[in-house]
Parts: C-alpha cells; structure tokens; sequence
C-alpha cells in the first residue's frame, strides 16, 4: 500500500528525556525508516521547509505551568507567527502529568494553534499522563494505519486522559458497599470494620493503574456544621462552612485565633517547644474543639472563620481494583468513635460509607508502586489490615494482564474470623496458582501476639528465595511500624544464610545480604516499594 507522505518529519519537545526516548523510537518504525530524515528537536524544525508531501510528527511533553519544553519554545512561537498552515498535515502526541494544573498545557495550546492556521490533524492530539507507554503504542499502530491510508482509522483515535483535580473532580456514583469484616465475639466490629466500595467511573475518560490513590473530596458533616453554627451563633455557617475543612486545622489557623483572642494556652501550646504536646492536641480534634477550648462566642466570627480555614483537603486511597475499567474499587476501615461527648466518624470514610449522591473524586498516579516493567519478577507482597487494598488491585491487575508471576502474599489483621479481608479471593487464587504463597499474619488468634515480622521469620526460605530470584517487595500499612518490622524480619533471614555460608545462586552480591544493607541496596536497586499512612 502506498504511504500517504513522502517524508515523515519527526520533531520532538522534551525536558527530562521521555518524549525524546519516544521520538527516537519512532523514527525506527520499519514502515517509514526510509522516510525519516533525523529526528530533530522542535525549536531545530523549520515550517518553511515543509510542504504537502510531508507529514509532520511531533512529540512532545509539557513543563512549568503548562509551557514548552525550552527545546519546543521557538517552534510555538514561529507556528504563531505563520500567516497559515493550509496542507501542513500533523499529529501530536503530548505527555504531561494530570498532578499539574495545566495538564499537556503545551500540547494543547500547539494543536490550537496549529489548527487556527489550517494544519490538519491526521490523528486527534493525544494527552498522556505518565503512564503514557500504553498510549503511545496504540498512537504508533494508528499512525501506521494512517501512513498507509487508512485516514478513518486515525481520524477515530481518541487518546485522551481528563484531568480531574479539586478543582474539577469527577462525580462518580457508588454502585456497590459491602462489609469486609465478619462480626467478632467482642463486638469490635461496629468500631473497625473494613468495606469494600466500588464507584462508577463510566464515560470519566479517568486513566489509572494499580497502585495508584483516588482523591475523594468528601462533604462536611450536617452535624458539626449545625453545632459550630450554633457556637457562632451564626446559622449562615452552616451553608459558607460547607466546602471548608473544618478537621485538619493548620497552626496558621491557631495562630490567628491565638491573636484575636490571646488566650494564654494557645499561646503556651504554640511555642516551638511545645509541638509535641500541639501535635497531640491536634489529633483528632476539629474547629468546633478548638473554639470551645480557646475561645468565647463573640471573639471569634463566621467572617473570620471564612478567611482563616482552609479549603476542604481531599482524603487519598489506595485504588484495590485494575486501571482501565469502568469501576473503580476501594477498601476503607470505617473511623467512628465517641470523644468529649461527640461522635467523631472519618470525614471521608462517613462520607463514602454514606452519601446517597455521587462522590466527587480524582486519581493521583502513584508510579512508585505499580507492578515492576519485568513482567517476570516476582513478587512478595506485605500489607497489614486495609493496606491491603492496592497489593489486591496489583494482584487483580495481573489477572487482568495474564501475568503469570511468582507472587507470595503476606498479610496481618487482628483475627482470623474477623478480619480476613478478601479470603475467598485470596485463596481462589492461591487454588488457581495465581498466588504461590498466602501468608497470614492473625495477631489476636493465639495466646502470643503474632505480626508480618513473625510470618517473614517463620516462612523465611520461601521468601527467601523470592528475594535471591530478584522479588520486587511491596509493603504497605501503618507508617509507624511496618517498614522497620519488615525490614528487619527481611534483613534478619540473612543473618541466618551468613551464619550458613553463602549460596551460590543469588542475585545479590554477598556483600549485600549483611543485615545492615539488604534492605538500603534493595531500595536501591528499585526493589522496595511502599505505601505508608
Ligand atoms: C517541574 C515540572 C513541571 C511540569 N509541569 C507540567 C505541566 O505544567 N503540565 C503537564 O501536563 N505536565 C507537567 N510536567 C510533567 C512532564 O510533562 C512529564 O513528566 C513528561 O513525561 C516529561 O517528559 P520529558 O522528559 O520529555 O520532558 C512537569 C514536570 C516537571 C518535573
């Protein structure tokens, strides 16, 4: 078949090197070698040098606030100052990152304003997060359609991420809740139970993988909002207070408060050498007790209020089910527990448990704990109570990518008959070979507590083997504990292989495996990948 151009000319924008990488790959394609000339960076490309034969191809990211690469910034302003593009035929990948605000800001603002001077798009602009490599190979087998003529093919291509954030969350509706706990004998479960909760993100455009976080922008309670109206004596409060955070309260905001009414204490518990005792206070606590601890009604008003607070800040979750679906899962732990004569209930979790409208939400890519490129390393996956959650989304995204790995599962809870969050799952797949390994971790089971540390210990071969055969680990739960306990359960296994001599089939060096360095050179080989709240 007859390519539609003569020449494909290859530019590229890039600061850090992806789209660079990506450009260069590009111009290896067997389909157009032979037409490519070198691929140059964009501020190198000339317009005037281009004509209807040629088929023009740019890649590119977006830096600062939206803007070009420095590489790409002449080519934006020489595309501006072109009369017209008519027959100047294009296509335009962009990566970008939706954490920023002006997402592929660039890319779009060149197809703009490519397109305001004639240029033809060949294939609709593509928007990429950071996880482009999925669309850049669907954009490459599209652009190979259309080299060859097959314009529909690209016309109908739409690679297109949406950048949601706070400002522009996507309302998704809750299709399904579901206790994880099983009632306990000491009647815990109302206070600790985990939930499964699945959203409906159909027609979302949002991208995401396993391992990486929803943000949920939940709304405030009905309850509080009326008891700080009632402080204030202010019943607009509860409306004006509504898109406010009202638990997470900054020192700022003690700050000002201190100032207005120059109570002694707050003052006291403000110095720097009281920031244990702040932080104390602070946890757990809410506007509502630091007015009534530090202030009188009438000192502090609603205005006041407005000004000081902050917007409500979103809650982030770890996603427990695979990227590119129409649903999206979570796994909380409701909060709920009674202090100073209130009800205090997880501002998001409540509210996810809860609502009966949509719940506002946006992802965050997480590429630190997705699934290693190596789609033959194992794995060994560690989580305790609703951490959990993402090591079951890399798990089920691997059902979904028929990836066959070695993956051995540790996990720690309280009680066997309590908190085996997702056992029949866990153990289909430990049935179908899918998990090699479930290793359970019940600490309140026994007369002795036992934790992850322990299991590690008592499975210490197997997973040993694991690490020696290059397992990448995957840790998450509790920031306080777990990655010291693991990492000296971990470290502490080759104590034992020092003390037996070293094996000859490993993937570290022996000078690695001294218990003091194993875990810094995993971390260091990219090895370690954790999650801790
Ligand atoms: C300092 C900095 C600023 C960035 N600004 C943006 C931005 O405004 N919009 C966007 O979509 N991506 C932004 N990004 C993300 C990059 O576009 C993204 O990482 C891309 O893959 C980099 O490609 P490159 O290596 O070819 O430059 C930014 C990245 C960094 C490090």
């Amino acid at each position: 078949m007859p390519a539609i151009a003569r020449r494909l000319v290859i530019g590229f924008g890039s600061e850090s090197g992806n789209a660079q990488a990506l450009a260069y790959s590009l111009a290896c394609n067997p389909l157009w070698k032979d037409a490519t000339g070198p691929v140059h960076e964009l501020n190198a490309l000339s317009l005037s040098q281009m004509d209807k034969e040629d088929l023009l191809v740019i890649v590119s990211s977006s830096f600062g606030d939206g803007e070009p690469p420095a590489n790409a910034e002449q080519f934006l302003a020489r595309v501006q100052q072109s009369d017209a593009l008519h027959g100047l035929r294009y296509v335009l990948f962009g990566l970008g990152d939706t954490g920023y605000p002006n997402f592929c800001g660039f890319t779009k603002q060149l197809d703009a304003a490519l397109q305001e001077r004639g240029a033809q798009a060949l294939i609709p602009r593509v928007d990429a997060d950071t996880d482009y490599a999925d669309f850049f190979t669907q954009w490459q087998a599209g652009l190979m359609q259309v080299w060859q003529g097959q314009l529909e093919a690209g016309a109908q291509l739409m690679l297109r991420v949406t950048a949601y954030g706070e400002d522009n969350a996507f309302a998704a509706p809750v299709l399904e809740r579901k206790c994880l706990s099983l009632p306990a004998p000491d009647g815990c479960e109302s206070e600790c139970a985990a939930h499964h909760i699945r959203l409906d993100v159909r027609g979302s455009g949002m991208a995401w993988r396993a391992g990486d976080t929803l943000h949920v922008l939940a709304k405030n309670e009905p309850q509080l909002l009326a008891a700080i109206a009632c402080w204030l004596g202010d019943a607009e409060a509860i409306h004006a207070l509504q898109t406010k955070e009202l638990r997470l309260i900054s020192k700022t905001v003690l700050r000002e408060i201190a100032g207005k009414t120059g109570h002694v204490t707050l003052k006291e518990l403000l110095k720097f050498s009281k920031r244990k005792e702040l932080d104390a206070y602070l946890f757990g606590a809410d506007i509502l007790d630091i007015l009534e601890d530090f202030a009188t009604p009438g000192q502090i008003h609603l205005d006041d209020l407005l000004q000081w607070l902050s917007p409500r800040l979103p809650r982030a979750y770890s996603i427990a089910s695979p990227g590119a679906s129409d649903y999206l899962d979570l796994c909380i732990r409701e909060i709920r527990h009674s202090h100073r004569d209130r009800q205090r209930n997880g501002m998001a979790t409540h509210w996810l448990l809860n609502a009966t409208e949509p719940i506002q939400v946006y992802c965050r890519s997480n590429p630190g704990f997705h699934l290693p490129q190596d789609v033959q390393a194992p794995l060994i996956l560690i989580g305790t109570g609703t951490g959990i959650a993402p090591l079951i989304g890399l798990l089920r995204e691997m059902q979904a990518k028929g990836q066959h790995r070695r993956v051995c599962l540790v996990f720690g809870e309280k009680r066997s008959n309590h908190d085996f969050l997702y056992r029949e799952e866990l153990q289909a797949l430990q049935a179908s070979a899918a998990l090699e390994c479930l290793i359970t971790a019940f600490s309140r089971d026994g007369d002795s507590k036992y934790y992850v540390q322990h299991a590690i210990a008592e499975h210490g071969e197997q997973l040993r083997a694991l690490v020696d055969s290059g397992a990448h680990i995957y840790v998450c739960g509790n920031k306080t504990h777990l990655e010291k306990a693991v990492a000296g359960a971990l470290n502490a296994l080759y104590v034992s292989v020092l003390s037996q001599g070293p094996s000859d089939q490993t993937v570290l060096d022996e000078t690695d495996k001294t218990p003091a360095v194993l875990w810094p050179s995993l971390q260091a080989q990219g090895r370690i990948h954790q999650e801790l709240y």
